[in-house]
């Protein structure tokens, strides 16, 4: 088993009987599902899941989990997601596979948050992944300047074949080196700033998101409780 599997499968022993269930979106996320999927199949593990994105939509589908609509379960027992860079503090960055707005909404529905993730994500400092912003693709450029001026160096998501990312919403994705903005290490100024700027939908700044980390290495599995929730 990998380290991703390793943690996923971890992850999925949270889940009991009867829970409405958010999953994420990743690699990581990806194992969740698989096992969530066994279960169901197996144990006759009763859930319903409200997912974060097309791809674990298909995914939870083919193995026949039950989904919901996210509007039918404003309220979810818990979510298990991935992670890109998370310090001590519990600021965790999330967006790498461009699901952030709707994770990040399916996040705050649940009354319990995991994430999972390689050891490898678990970083002293959040910054070197970079922020990912998702914003609207009608005048982004105005974003990309607004950012530019406070000293973000955003740059616009592309597909290998050199055509413009688009998230599942239809919006573009600039991933954001923030180390040089006049905001220094100030991470809930830095959103601020950024939710304030017209076009902004969301950022993928996760800060003192989750209950619980499920991280998986060359030693096993960690998991890390966050004190502050
Ligand atoms: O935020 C995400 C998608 O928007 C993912 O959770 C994050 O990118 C981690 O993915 P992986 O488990 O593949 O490393």
């Amino acid at each position: 088993m990998n380290e991703k599997q390793m943690a996923g499968y971890e992850a999925a022993k949270y889940v009991k009987d009867g829970m409405l269930v958010g999953i994420g979106t990743g690699s990581t996320a990806y194992y969740l599902i698989e096992k969530l999927g066994q279960r169901v199949k197996e144990e006759g593990l009763n859930i319903k899941c409200v997912s974060t994105s097309d791809a674990s939509t298909e995914q939870a589908k083919s193995l026949g989990i039950p989904l919901l609509d996210t509007n039918d379960a404003p309220e979810l027992d818990i979510c298990i997601d991935g992670v890109d860079e998370v310090d001590p503090q519990f600021n965790g960055i999330k967006g790498g596979g461009g699901a952030l707005f709707r994770e990040k909404i399916v996040a705050r529905s649940a009354k319990y948050n995991i994430w999972v993730c390689h050891s490898a994500k678990l970083v002293e400092e959040i910054g070197d992944f970079g922020l990912p912003v998702e914003v609207l693709p009608f005048g982004y450029k105005h974003v990309v300047k607004k950012m530019e001026d406070a000293g973000f160096e955003p740059v616009l998501r592309m597909n290998k074949d050199g055509s413009i990312y688009e998230t599942n919403n239809h919006n573009y994705i600039l991933d954001t080196k923030y180390t040089n903005s006049k905001f220094g290490k100030d991470y809930a100024a830095m959103e601020a700033f950024l939710k304030g700027t017209l076009g902004v939908l969301e950022t993928g700044f996760f800060l003192n998101c989750t209950d619980l980390i499920i991280s998986a290495g060359a030693d096993g599995i960690t998991t890390i409780e966050n004190p502050n929730k």
